[in-house]
């Protein structure tokens, strides 16, 4: 798997004592602050403001991706994407459009006659080819897919005067928690940097639209209480990852409270199923599993289970609808807030944990080929050992209620996988 950035920036290896201005600072008591100002400057320059990408091929994308919607042709299709073709249709941006939910939410959405536009920045977290079919079969539906980053302003501005979306569907964001160890910043450039970006053009637009989000099952973290309900404390999450999406819903309620934004978060439980994203489990077992290859699997202490609430996509899809669809108007205009307005989260889970040795041997049944199972301890880097969720909230306020167990589910992504790469030459990246 390509990283989006290999570039190195860790402050700690920043070799003070090598720099010249460690003379100067020997010298001057008034070249001190100085010195610490620049290298506290340099340090947020790093942080902040460097975006993650940045390789030549990348800079001359960004200055493509500048001009390329003056181009009369752009707006045509970006326009013909948003028509609503049935009564009471919505118009949605879909953000993250070519990745796994986002794929599956826009085809459902123009299935049912809404108006539709993609925006995806097709990174290289995982192979872009991936994402690049699913881009197609999006195409065949009617739905175009923008090429460009939520943190592009001046591209969201234009989409916003172009269309007068009525509503958002955020799930453009750097998932895994594993690789946030690998690439802490890509996290912060797409979960909060990327989000609140979003959110300011949400703000600023006439009408405001009503915003649906992808927040995950993560942010309950080292929580022990099951089922997880949406009360319980989310103060403890074990990854980056985890923080940057327990970040996005307090920078929610932000903008919530101070502009009138109607604004949805959803804590998906470990989605899984056809056009899936190849850095989850399910996915590269299947992958190895095929390839006769050694695959790990994960135990707790003292030969502890390590289970996750699987849950299919065609249940987290018609959770993203009814979360649109219940979203109530947001209450400001221009920047302003005219009064109260609605602010939600909600589990979108499965309720029935499965451990994940169990998810093998349901591969291994339906891919016909026995798992060499590397069995290791639980690695400390951002791994929970259980998931859980409580979905009564989300029952009694969306009427949503998953009905695809995990043998189902993986039957049905297994067809796909072997449809898809076939049974062992072409296999996923
Ligand atoms: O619900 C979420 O909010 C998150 O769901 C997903 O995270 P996870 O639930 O961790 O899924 P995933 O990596 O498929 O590991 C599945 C199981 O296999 C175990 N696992 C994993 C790797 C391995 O080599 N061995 C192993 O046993 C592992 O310990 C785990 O028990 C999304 O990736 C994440 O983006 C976020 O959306």
């Amino acid at each position: 798997m390509k990283h989006i950035d290999s570039a190195p920036s860790t402050p700690g290896k920043f070799k003070i004592e090598k720099s010249p201005y460690n003379r100067l600072r020997l010298h001057s008591s008034l070249a001190k602050p100085t010195f610490w100002s620049l290298v506290f400057l340099g340090l947020i320059f790093v942080f902040f403001y460097r975006s993650p990408p940045h390789t030549t091929s990348d800079l001359s994308r960004r200055s493509l991706r500048t001009t390329f919607y003056r181009d009369a042709n752009f707006e045509k299709r970006v326009r013909a994407s948003a028509k609503i073709r049935s009564t009471n249709g919505i118009s949605v941006l879909v953000t993250g459009a070519a990745g796994f939910v986002g794929t599956h939410v826009s085809a459902a959405l123009k299935r049912r006659g809404d108006g539709v536009v993609g925006l995806d920045n097709f990174n290289h977290y995982y192979d872009p080819s991936l994402k690049k079919a699913r881009r197609a079969l999006l195409q065949r539906t009617g739905v175009y897919i923008v090429e460009g980053d939520i943190n592009d302003a001046s591209l969201l501005k234009k989409l916003f005067q172009l269309v007068p979306f009525t509503h958002v569907m955020h799930l453009a964001a750097q998932a895994g928690v594993r690789y946030a160890m690998e690439n802490p910043r890509s996290y912060v450039h797409s979960n909060i940097a990327g989000l609140v970006s979003l959110l300011e053009l949400c703000k600023e637009a006439n009408p405001q639209p009503s915003m649906v989000w992808a927040s995950s099952s993560s942010v309950y973290g080292l929580n022990t209480k099951v089922p997880f309900s949406e009360r319980d404390r989310t103060d403890q999450p074990a990854s980056l990852y985890a923080a940057t999406k327990k970040a996005g819903e307090e920078i929610a309620h932000t903008y919530n409270h101070i502009y009138g934004l109607s604004l949805t978060g959803l804590r998906f439980f470990t989605v899984y199923g056809p056009w899936g994203r190849p850095d989850m489990a399910y996915f590269f077992f299947t992958r190895d599993m095929l390839k006769g290859k050694p695959i790990p699997i994960f135990e707790a202490g003292n030969h502890g289970t390590v289970a996750r609430d699987f849950t299919y996509i065609d249940d987290i899809v018609k959770g993203c609808l009814a979360a649109l669809d219940t979203a109530e108007k947001s209450t400001g205009s221009g920047g302003k807030k005219k009064g109260p307005a609605q602010l939600r989260v909600y589990n979108l889970g499965n309720t029935s944990p499965v451990p994940v040795s169990d998810l093998v041997s349901i591969l291994e049944r339906l891919l016909k080929v026995k798992a060499k199972r590397l069995v290791m301890k639980l690695p400390r880097n951002g791994d929970v050992q259980f998931t859980h969720a409580n979905i009564s909230l989300a029952q009694r306020e969306l009427g949503y209620k998953p009905t695809t167990d995990l043998q189902t589910g993986l039957k049905k992504f297994t067809q796909w996988y072997l449809s898809y790469y076939g049974s062992g030459k072409k296999s996923a990246r």
